[in-house]
């Protein structure tokens, strides 16, 4: 993707991760500059976020500058910076970030985790299925020391399941009330250290990792339920509590 300013010169190497600062990795200019060259990144930023939402037939963009700068997200942009006579011009873009979602195992058995997620991912059509999209995915799991089966994926397309497939072996998606999609692999395995943790009152276990494996009742949604006696409203006793963040996330955004 084009853009009417120079994308080689806002951004440094061919793949960058673009943070909630929206400032590009190795600025060094002024405060006039800066804000310059974050509007530049918002554009860029924005405009993949309306192709990708486009490619996926979504009518509002999963990615926009102004909800990547309210959240613990990162964009990773890759670049041509040699295209259009050194231009340069913007191929591909990955969203990632973690999530507090309660996700059930092939047995059913339902688990609170944080799992880093992958929330977006494009590529430009013109250079789809040429490799572009695993070399940006490789640089996420380097970056984010992550194992492809321990990622949780929003949404995922037909397209991006057959990508699954084909570079990590992943396949049966196990389908998620949330919409995420989770693989085998992502729990730990039965009997391993992760699991074994204590078995509080509220029927959560605490397993290493912070994955909670949840056995009391389920409410709406598949979600442990709320609080329901007056006691534990007022010693702010849950059914089950977050490692990562205030409140589990059941929605996808
Ligand atoms: C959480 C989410 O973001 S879900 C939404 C994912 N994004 C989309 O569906 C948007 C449109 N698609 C794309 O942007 C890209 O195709 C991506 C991001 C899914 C993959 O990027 P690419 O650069 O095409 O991937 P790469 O070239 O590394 O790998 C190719 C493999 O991806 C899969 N793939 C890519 N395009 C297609 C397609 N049109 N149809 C089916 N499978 C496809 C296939 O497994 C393909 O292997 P193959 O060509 O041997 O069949």
């Amino acid at each position: 993707m084009e853009f009417k300013f120079d994308v080689s010169d806002i951004f440094p190497c061919s793949i960058v991760e673009i943070n909630p600062s929206l400032i590009p990795p190795g600025f060094a200019g002024d405060r006039r500059g800066l804000t310059n060259v974050v509007a530049k990144v918002a554009e860029v930023v924005n405009a993949m976020g309306d192709a990708s939402a486009a490619a996926q037939g979504l009518s509002n963009p999963i990615t926009t500058a102004e909800r990547l700068r309210k959240a613990d997200q990162t964009v990773y942009l890759l670049l041509d910076r040699e295209a259009k006579g050194g231009k340069g011009v913007v191929t591909g873009m990955l969203k990632t970030g973690k999530k507090s979602l309660y996700v059930f195992d092939r047995d059913g058995q339902h688990h609170h985790v944080s799992p880093p997620c992958v929330l977006d991912f494009y590529v430009h059509e013109s250079r789809q299925r040429t490799g572009l999209g695993k070399q940006l995915f490789e640089h996420m799991l380097k970056k984010e020391s992550v194992e492809p089966a321990k990622l949780a994926i929003d949404r995922p397309s037909e397209k991006l399941l057959s990508f699954m497939t084909k570079h990590y072996g992943l396949e049966a998606p196990m389908r998620q009330m949330n919409n995420y999609v989770v693989f085998d692999g992502f729990f730990p395995e039965v009997g391993s250290a992760d699991v074994n943790g204590d078995t509080p009152e509220n029927g959560t276990k605490q397993a290493a990792n912070g994955l909670q494996t949840y056995t009391g009742p389920l409410g709406r949604y598949g979600a442990p339920r709320p609080p329901c006696s007056m006691g534990q409203i007022i010693h702010n006793q849950s059914s089950i509590q977050s490692t990562e963040t205030a409140g589990p996330q059941i929605a996808s955004q």
